[in-house]
């Protein structure tokens, strides 16, 4: 699904009640009566006091639908404007007026000098104080309103966007935000939702479609693509019967030292499980009697040094090339990555000290492969890109970056980034699981896999990281959270792949 900006969202309001010709008041009344929908299928008229906060633009318009619709169906509903400006939009207007057609019950201004309404634990909060409208920080005593909304304890629903959180920057220090359980955003997902800094603020995320127009969405521009199952079951390749393993990639993965050859041995693991023809490992010698028991199936050569790699086996002919996990940055080590970024043409993979490495030494940027995957998590990012002010910025250097060398970074993390050139991909899989030693492994591995099984590099990297995600967890809903092993990420990923041509029950 396409993340777009706030100015494109109201842009697609405005063209959508052209090409539909509907006033914006008819398009609030659907966006809001679909919310209405949801929280009614939620509640099915339990008596819980339901208090909205409203603003004055159309955020608190929507609010105003919400709280008629909510009334007419005898809910305890108690309606609250938050007066932070006289001028009310009209569609907001026109709402109050039919509000009190059906109660005489009337909302409640909260102004500067008021005092705020108690709420408790046990109420509904509905926040439509500030919607994608929102254009400078909220702070002064409707901020304190919000830290009194956060602070009470009660179940907040944030509707189109948690109050206070904009769409294209971080909110400063001193900026009060909603915290909201969950939130009911309009179309399409806005970039925020997903990053480190802010995705914390909407809770539980849930995106409606309210009928803009298909065919002007499909014009417009990604800010990111947001990776679900769709998305991710779109780039797969089916295996075909008429096919041998020379048909499925040649992996070689380069990584291990003394008392870290577990971690190739799970990148190998994963590379196998998500179909690999054919999988090799170059590893000190220590680890050879490790990974020949630990893994069969894999072949293993092991470099002269017992304990550390120090070359690449340029006789060995591999279609793809994987390197770094546990390898350390001995100069001995930095030697064998020079090698093989020296003597393999095709696109590699990089990951973890691979990483640190190149950070150390920039001048081997110069010598990545056109499209290789480089796999940073933050630290690792931020020893190879530089300190970044905040997550957007984040995001422009690491496009600048991927432009200058020409290779796609995966930011991993919560909702792991791919970029590519000026391209973000977000994706929608994985759980806190996964927060567990050797699962950055694994995703090297399958990345590797797929880069090997012919896959458009961007593809192996975006298709990898969904399926890692999935995988995990499936992992999770068998062991739990505390629980899951990086290793369970790669046994499952042969389920994950089943589970993305599964129907979900929700979607029957
Ligand atoms: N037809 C449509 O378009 C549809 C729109 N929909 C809904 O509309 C929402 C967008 O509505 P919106 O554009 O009216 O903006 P909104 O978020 O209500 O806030 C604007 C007000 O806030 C004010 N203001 C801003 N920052 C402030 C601050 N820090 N502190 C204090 N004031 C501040 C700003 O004041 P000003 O800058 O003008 O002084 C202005 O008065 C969208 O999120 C969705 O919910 C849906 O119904 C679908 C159809
Ligand atoms: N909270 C989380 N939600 C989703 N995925 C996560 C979470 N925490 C970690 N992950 C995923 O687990 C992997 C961790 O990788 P990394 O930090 O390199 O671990 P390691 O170095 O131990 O292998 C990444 O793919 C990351 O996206
Ligand atoms: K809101």
């Amino acid at each position: 699904m396409k993340i777009l900006t706030a100015e494109q969202l109201s842009e697609a309001d405005k063209e959508t009640m052209k090409i539909q010709d509907i006033t914006s008041e008819e398009l609030m009344e659907r966006a809001a009566t679909l919310v209405f929908k949801e929280i009614h299928k939620r509640l099915n008229g339990a008596p819980i006091p339901i208090k909205i906060f409203c603003g004055i633009g159309n955020n608190g318009g929507d609010g105003l639908v919400i709280a008629r619709h909510l009334i007419q169906h005898d809910y305890q509903v108690k309606v609250y404007v938050v007066n932070y400006s006289d001028k009310r939009s009209d569609d907001f207007l026109a709402n109050y007026e039919k509000l009190k057609e059906v109660t005489n019950n009337w909302p409640e201004l909260i102004k500067e000098d008021t005092r705020f309404p108690e709420i408790g634990t046990g109420d509904f909060v509905i926040d439509a104080i500030f919607g994608i409208g929102l254009n400078r920080p909220v702070k002064g005593w409707t901020g304190d309103l919000v830290e009194h909304i956060n602070d009470s304890g009660a179940f907040t629903l944030a509707i189109d966007m948690p109050s206070g959180l904009f769409t294209d920057q971080v909110p400063g220090e001193e900026a009060a935000v909603i915290e909201a359980d969950y939130t009911l955003s309009f179309q399409n997902p806005k970039l925020v939702f997903y990053l480190p800094q802010t995705m914390d603020y909407s809770g539980e995320l849930q995106i409606l479609d309210i009928g803009l127009d298909k065919e002007l969405l499909k014009s417009l521009d990604a800010q990111a693509f947001l990776i679900d199952k769709e998305e991710a079951a779109g780039m797969y390749h089916h295996r075909r019967s008429n096919t041998h393993k020379g048909d499925y990639g040649n992996v070689l993965i380069m990584g291990g030292s003394f008392g870290k050859i577990g971690s190739v041995l799970l990148t190998a693991t994963a590379a196998l499980r998500s179909g690999s023809g054919l999988c090799s490992l170059y590893i000190p010698g220590c680890g050879y009697n490790i990974v020949q028991t630990g893994l069969p199936e894999a072949m293993v050569l092991t470099d002269e040094d017992d304990k550390m790699l120090s070359a690449y086996p340029n006789n060995f002919d591999a279609n793809v090339v994987c390197f770094g996990m546990g390898v350390g940055t001995e100069e001995k080590t930095k030697n064998a990555l020079k090698e093989l970024l020296e003597n393999f043409s095709d696109p590699v993979v990089i990951d973890a000290d691979g990483l640190n490495i190149l950070s150390k030494d920039k001048e081997l940027l110069d010598l990545l492969p056109e499209n290789s995957i480089l796999t940073p998590h933050p630290g690792e990012l931020k020893r190879l890109i530089g300190e970044w002010e905040d997550d957007f910025e984040k995001l422009e250097m690491a496009k600048d970056f991927s432009e200058k060398y020409k290779v796609i970074l995966v930011i991993k993390g919560a909702h792991t980034f791919t970029i590519n050139g000026k391209s973000m991909y977000v994706n929608n899989s994985g759980n806190p699981g996964m927060s567990t030693a050797g699962s950055g492994d694994v995703l090297s591995g399958v990345i590797t896999s797929f880069l090997g099984q012919g896959y458009e590099p961007v593809e192996a990297a975006v298709l990898g990281v969904f399926l890692h995600g999935l995988s995990g967890d499936i992992a999770a809903s068998e062991f739990g959270l505390e629980s899951l092993l990086a290793g369970d990420i790669a046994k499952n990923i042969g389920r994950a792949v089943k589970k993305l041509f599964e129907r979900d029950a929700v979607e029957e």
